[in-house]
């Protein structure tokens, strides 16, 4: 569970949020929504500590986030950033980076297959396939990896409607993951149990 309270967050030259608390349960999925440039990614950066908020109180899963537990909750996270340059070319590179076990290379093999990308992981470089390929291999990296909280910035920009339905029906298949992401897609917004609106 993620239990943020009372977060005040600016920048020097853009103000995002005061006193912002909300909770997200274990197995929900949560979408942050508005306009470009209010800070939903700013947001999910907050929750993996790479920015500290001027004030407030972030817990995971009981954990109060500072720099004694920040190790230990980063560990239950994993986090797509948005429009990722990844230093790697192809799924195996992303694999290697990742320091994936062999039972982590299997389920990203599965998940490629699931969200019908296994041919593009398998044969071909990350030059040679489209943005929403690429989009949905790294996706299937994240899955992989089996954390039980999924940050998942703009993670459907890319993915027309029928990719999409893909990565819900991957999604779904995954027991009590929990899921805060960023979007302005409407079809992803309407799949996440609640939006949260800056
Ligand atoms: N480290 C930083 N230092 C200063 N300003 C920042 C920093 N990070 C983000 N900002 C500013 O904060 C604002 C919010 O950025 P953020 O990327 O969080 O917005 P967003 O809602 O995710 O936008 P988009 O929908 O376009 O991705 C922007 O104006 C950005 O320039």
């Amino acid at each position: 569970m993620i239990k943020c309270e009372k977060i005040n967050l600016s920048f020097p030259k853009q103000f995002i949020c005061k006193d912002l608390s909300f909770e997200v349960f274990a197995g929900e999925s949560i979408c942050f929504s508005g306009p470009s440039g209010k800070g939903k990614s700013s947001l999910l950066k907050v929750l993996m500590g790479f920015i500290t908020p001027q004030s407030g109180n972030i817990q995971i899963d009981g954990l109060e986030l500072n720099s004694d537990t920040i190790a230990a909750i980063r560990n239950k996270m994993i986090w797509l950033p948005q429009n990722s340059n990844l230093p790697v070319d192809s799924a195996n590179e992303l694999s290697d980076l990742l320091q994936m076990n062999a039972k982590q290379v299997e389920r990203f093999q599965q998940f490629q297959d699931q969200l019908g990308v296994r041919e593009c992981g398998d044969d071909k470089s990350f030059a040679e396939i489209s943005g929403g390929q690429k989009q949905r291999i790294v996706l299937a990296a994240c899955l992989s990896l089996d954390r039980s909280i999924i940050l998942l910035d703009e993670p459907v920009s890319a993915l027309d409607d029928y990719s999409i339905d893909l990565l819900f029906a991957t999604l779904n298949s995954l027991p009590n993951k929990t899921i805060v992401s960023t979007s302005h897609n409407k079809k992803w917004i309407d799949y996440c149990n609640r939006t949260i609106e800056l």
